[in-house]
């Protein structure tokens, strides 16, 4: 299963997306990124059917994303870059509405949102109306009701804008969880270390798709987005992820020697720590 966007053009006076042609597979966690302005966030509401292309197709284990009312087939689940919440009704509220609008019970509905803010450490934020929250609670309310609905296409809008290093691993391994259990997802990001935890990466400028970065080519070295991720990172970065040399058995000799895990490298590198 995935999300395809079939040569994907949008104008509005001037051309937003010119062309674009992608794929986003369920179970990874992609990457979008790109300067500000480039199109991200218009390709993101192609890709969820908030908005028709003018040409070209974005598409869904093979139904089209266009409902023609803009309103998002139920597969898909949103995490607004404006987080979209309604600022008087509490956390709890923002996220049980989510669920109520799918037909959740109420009562069930409260309950699964208790446990949405819980994913995030917010639980204790429950009752608080959202407009007395700071910028980075309100950014995991909106997670919280994002990731709550087991949405099969999650597309979230630069989720961790706000948030500082410790959240953000937080946020990323809640979205490997949701590619884990098969949704697609998306995350339009400006953050090196988001990219960096991601499968795929694609990247936009100007509305034109100019790069993509399959999984094997972010452990090229010389790959230029390869440089530009590990300058960005954190000094303790190689320390923290490294993967350890492995050793075995040499035939016939039984004398021991160092053999590559590119297979458990890649995993160490790439996925994000659920402790933090
Ligand atoms: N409805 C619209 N009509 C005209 N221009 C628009 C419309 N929506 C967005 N734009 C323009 O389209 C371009 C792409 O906007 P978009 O929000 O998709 O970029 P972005 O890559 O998400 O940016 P950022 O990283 O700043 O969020 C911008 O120049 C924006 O001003």
């Amino acid at each position: 299963m995935s999300l395809k966007l079939d040569h994907v053009t949008y104008v509005v006076s001037r051309t937003l997306l010119d062309d674009v042609d992608l794929e986003f597979k369920a179970g990874e966690l992609t990457a979008l990124s790109g300067p500000s302005g480039s199109g991200k966030t218009t390709l993101l509401s192609i890709a969820g059917g908030l908005v028709e292309a003018t040409s070209g197709t974005a598409s869904y284990a093979g139904e089209s994303m266009w409902q023609g009312t803009g309103d998002p087939r139920p597969e898909v689940s949103f995490v607004l870059q404006v987080y979209g919440l309604v600022p008087i009704l509490s956390a709890r509220e923002n996220v049980s509405v989510a669920l109520r609008a799918r037909g959740v019970k109420p009562a069930d509905a409260d309950e699964r949102a208790e446990a949405a803010l819980a994913r995030f450490h917010i639980a204790d934020l429950g009752d608080r109306q959202v407009e007395e929250l700071s910028g980075g609670q309100m950014q995991r309310v909106a997670l919280a009701r994002g990731l709550c609905v087991d949405a099969q296409v999650l597309l979230a809008d630069e989720p961790t804008s706000e948030l500082d290093e410790g959240n953000r691993g937080l946020v990323l391994a809640e979205l490997r969880k949701e590619a884990d259990r098969g949704a697609v997802v998306v995350v339009a990001t400006h953050d090196p270390a988001v990219v960096d935890a991601c499968d795929r990466h694609y990247v936009l400028d100007e509305g034109k798709l100019v790069d993509h970065i399959e999984p094997i080519d972010l452990h090229h070295f010389d790959h230029p987005e390869r440089r530009i991720i590990e300058e960005a990172a954190p000094p303790h970065f190689d320390e923290e992820v490294a993967p350890e040399p492995v050793t075995e058995p040499a035939e016939p000799t039984g004398e021991p020697v160092l053999v590559e895990t590119p297979a458990d490298a890649d995993a160490a590198f790439r996925r994000p720590s659920t402790d933090s």
